[in-house]
């Protein structure tokens, strides 16, 4: 690591943009903090991932820790939503929030579509272009190439390419960068430990910068399709945006700390701290998970025989807490006077709670479920 350099510029006439190295090569690792940094991150994995073999239902829960960071990484782009927008139907958003309400859903649809994905196609680039595709579908990522690499080139920070604060490589070597980082990522004669070989990938990636938007989004996501893929996490559990959103300075201070200085170390070191912080916060989420399913089950047990009805309703609950009459129904399979009965025996449990304080479209929240998400 004590060579490595991160890249050269070469002088395209008006501006020079920034040619990185490739990765796909051996890397050696000297750095005792690096070390043990790893090590803990590690450890702080393997205890997250028990959790998946642990908990029964965990599918039922990984649809809020994927809202949660659809609603974070596209905080980080800019959007205005927070996981209570993320949760209402199209119909219920206001006009204003709307289309930021859909880039949310895209990153949602982007990252399932992906990890569905997995268990056909590799880790490569044409994956990673497919999620792209989905994550810029629709209004605002229509002019932006969505599912291709640019064929220009862009830059980051600065209204104009005079300003910018990074020039990404030529366009005309995207593939064979993105050829290099996708070989990187399945070769096994590397021997170079899995979470700083994805902590490369992604700093390589946003600096490679592919797509003419999304690279944030698209580069956060890779990781947790990297750590499913290499069989590190079994389901999809690890969510770096929060932190990389409370830290964005940090964050693209790193980066450019790589290209400017060769810092890789310090990268690494960054991307480990988030790691251990998020895979404790994971733990802590699904410990008060657990203990929140246990004081509603023992809630619903003082409802007798309609206790089975209101187990259905939670099981949609922990999947999306937000419901309203019509969907209670659909569930039970109640009449509408016994679903407004069941509704309101379980806001008087204070398991739901109406948030729209209107008489009609009433849309209830399983509040205390969500604050376990923000
Ligand atoms: N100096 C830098 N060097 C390399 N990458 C950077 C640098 N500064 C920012 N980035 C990366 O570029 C991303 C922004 O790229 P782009 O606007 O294409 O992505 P986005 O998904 O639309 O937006 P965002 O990443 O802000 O959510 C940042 O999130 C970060 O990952």
């Amino acid at each position: 690591m004590k060579t490595f350099k991160s890249g050269t510029y070469i002088n395209q006439g008006t501006h020079k943009s920034f040619q990185p190295t490739k990765i796909n090569q051996q890397w050696t690792i000297e750095d005792m903090e690096v070390l043990a940094l790893l090590s803990q991150a590690d450890r702080q994995l393997g205890r997250l991932d028990m959790y998946s073999e642990h908990i029964p239902n965990i599918d039922l829960f990984i649809r809020m820790h994927v809202l949660k960071e659809a609603t974070q990484s596209s905080k980080i782009e800019g959007t205005k939503t927070n996981i209570e927008d993320a949760l209402l139907d199209k119909e219920d958003v206001n006009d204003e929030k709307r289309d930021d309400w859909e880039e949310v859903q895209n990153y949602i649809e982007a990252l399932n579509s992906a990890i569905k994905s997995l268990k056909k196609l590799p880790f490569s680039s044409r994956l990673i272009r497919e999620t792209h595709r989905i994550l810029l579908q629709g209004v605002r990522g229509k002019h932006k190439l969505p599912g291709e690499f640019r064929s220009s080139q862009n830059w980051i920070g600065g209204a104009s390419i005079n300003d910018a604060t990074f020039i990404p490589p030529i366009h005309t070597t995207v593939n064979e960068y993105m050829g290099d980082l996708e070989n990187f990522a399945h070769n096994s004669q590397s021997f170079f430990p899995d979470l700083l070989k994805i902590a490369l990938i992604h700093y390589q990636f946003e600096t490679i910068h592919p797509f003419l938007d999304g690279n944030g989004r698209v580069g956060r996501l890779m990781i947790i399709l990297y750590l499913v893929e290499k069989g590190i996490l079994k389901k999809p559990i690890l969510y770096l945006s929060d932190f990389f959103e409370r830290n964005r300075m940090l964050y693209y201070d790193n980066l450019t700390r790589v290209r400017e200085k060769n810092d890789l170390n310090q990268w690494f070191k960054f991307f480990l701290v988030g790691v251990i912080e998020t895979a404790k916060n994971g733990i802590n989420t699904f410990e008060s998970i657990l203990k929140l399913q246990k004081e509603v089950e023992f809630k619903l047990q003082t409802l007798g025989s309609r206790s089975h009805n209101a187990q259905l309703i939670l099981n949609h609950l922990y999947q999306r807490p937000i419901i309203d009459a019509q969907k209670v129904k659909d569930l039970t399979g109640l009449s509408l006077p016994s679903v407004y009965k069941l509704i309101e025996e379980l806001e008087k449990l204070e398991i739901l709670n109406e948030i729209t304080g209107g008489k009609r479209g009433r849309i209830y929240l399983f509040g205390e479920y969500t604050k376990l998400f923000k």
